[in-house]
């Protein structure tokens, strides 16, 4: 079979390159959908090395051998391995690492970044994803219309276009953003073989990663280079002194450091029963960043979070009062932020975290609390704070709250206000119901066919979930706030106020 030479191939290719791996380690392709998994063939125990990897056979713009075009272009980051990575693919069976290349798979089709337009107007609609995956798209084939054609154009060396055109970028991207490892400073992040093969599990990994230096330091490696979001726009610049020579082969350096006797090594960090899988971890990230960058989710992942965007609460705000009035209490609200939090002067809030138990950011219940607040309060409030007064209840309530008792700004007003904000949020998923949603999770299969669905589902339901529990909160759960019931804004009526 095609897949098992393809492995056997990349185990004699690991030999070659003195990557190490236990006899207790079983590398399985499935065939179904060629994905590859890590098993114990006999019980793994806490402690246990089992691989070690050097640095030089990983993929980095710094082994490739067109380093020194790379650099001389002043590409950085993700484009810079891009490029590594298309140019290693293109060399074919030339390339040092054509075996390990030959076992990963051409891209990975589950990050939705490959996916069409319409995969995600239809599946992500609503969800964190939606609006972010419709960007990246666009920024992606602006960097390979700015960076990459211009690079391959005028490369001192032939190139074949076809190797680097835009299908080509797409599919690197997508397979660094959930393949690659920081390695360390002179390297960077990059491609590992054989760690790279091991799946993902929250909180309950059985390996960790680990950077062995010549001076016998240990780093622990605890994640993927994720931040797909960190397009090379804004990627380190480059150490100047940390810059390699040109390389024409893999196996020489001279920067000083000999990576040679620098290796990564995997070392359990729990138990494992023979038979069972061998499970790293890639960070503590909730769906949508593990869709996002690694194309699958985790039911009831509790590193879930949901965004409120700030201009649905202008929405519900502007359904209620005044442009004016929404003006005037949202720039109120921003000087208080500024006020109590100076570092935030140049930051732009966008949205509010909703926690994965439903708890709303601090900063969106008093956003709605001075959105709702009667004139007068607001007036008191205002010329109090614009006197530097240390009184008036409201100034109190505002300059003393935080997070640990933000429920006294839980006013029922602001309860029924959170609700609305809940209701405008959850329309953005469409017609289907959340009922809809769990129905067809539950009729869906997480097969290679309908992977895309599912895990868009998973997500869809997960964030569902997450603006249920707000509501409870909302709806009294989230306890407190007779306080300010009793003496603070309770008297306001939500009326247009024009
Ligand atoms: C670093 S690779 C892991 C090895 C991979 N299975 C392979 O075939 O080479 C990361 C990719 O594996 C898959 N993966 C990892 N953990 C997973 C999980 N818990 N559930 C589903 N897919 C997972 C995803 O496609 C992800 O993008």
């Amino acid at each position: 079979m095609a897949s098992s030479r393809r492995m056997r191939a990349f185990k004699r290719w690991m030999k070659y390159q003195s990557v190490e791996y236990s006899d207790a380690l079983d590398l399985i392709i499935q065939q179904e959908d060629q994905q590859v998994s890590v098993k114990a063939l006999c019980d793994l125990h806490e402690g246990d090395l089992i691989a070690t990897i050097p640095k030089r056979s990983c993929l980095t713009v710094k082994s490739s051998a067109v380093c020194h075009l790379i650099e001389d272009f002043c590409l950085e980051g993700y484009m810079a391995l891009s490029v590594a990575l298309m140019f290693e693919k293109s060399l074919g069976q030339n390339s040092p690492w054509y075996d390990y290349l030959h076992l990963m798979p051409d891209c990975n089709p589950d990050v939705p970044l490959l996916w069409s337009l319409d995969e995600i107007d239809h599946l992500l609609m609503g969800t964190e994803l939606h609006k972010t995956v419709k960007e990246d798209k666009a920024l992606v084939y602006d960097d390979w219309k700015a960076c990459i054609v211009p690079f391959v154009e005028s490369a001192p060396i032939e190139l074949n276009p076809e190797d680097f055109g835009v299908e080509q970028y797409f599919a690197a991207k997508s397979l660094i953003s959930s393949r690659s490892f920081q390695i360390d400073d002179h390297y960077g992040f990059g491609m590992v073989p054989l760690a790279d093969l091991f799946n993902h599990k929250t909180n309950a990994e059985d390996v960790h990663f680990t950077s062995v230096s010549d001076d016998d330091t240990s780093e622990n490696i605890e994640e993927q280079v994720v931040d797909d979001d960190d397009d090379d726009r804004d990627g380190d610049p480059q150490n100047e002194s940390n810059v390699a020579s040109p390389k024409s082969d893999f196996n020489g350096d001279d920067d000083g450091v000999s990576p040679t006797t620098e290796i990564l090594e995997m070392i359990m960090v729990r138990d494992v029963k023979a038979g069972a899988e061998v499970f790293n971890t890639y960070g503590s990230m909730g769906n949508a960043a593990l869709l996002h960058r690694y194309g699958f989710t985790e039911p009831d992942n509790p590193y879930d979070i949901i965004n409120i965007d700030l201009d649905i609460v202008l929405q519900w705000s502007s359904s209620l009062f005044s442009s004016r009035h929404t003006r005037t209490r949202l720039s109120f609200w921003k000087s208080l932020l500024h006020l109590h939090h100076p570092e935030s002067q140049n930051q732009q809030i966008e949205y509010f975290e909703i926690s994965y138990e439903g708890e709303p950011e601090l900063e969106l219940l008093k956003l709605i609390f001075i959105i709702l607040l009667p004139e007068k309060e607001y007036n008191d409030l205002y010329h109090g704070v614009s006197n530097g007064q240390k009184f008036g209840k409201s100034r109190i309530v505002l300059g003393e709250v935080s997070e640990t008792n933000k429920d006294v700004l839980l006013t029922e007003n602001v309860r029924r206000g959170l609700l609305s904000v809940v209701d405008i949020r959850e329309r953005c998923y469409g017609l289907r119901s959340m009922e809809d949603d769990v129905e067809a999770l539950r009729k869906c299969c997480n097969n290679v066919l309908e992977k895309k669905l599912y895990h868009s589902l998973v997500l869809r339901v997960s964030e569902r979930r997450i603006l249920e529990k707000l509501r409870g909160y909302a709806g009294g759960g989230g306890g407190g706030g007779g306080r300010w019931i009793n003496n603070g804004c309770n008297g306001s009526t939500m009326k247009k106020n024009v």
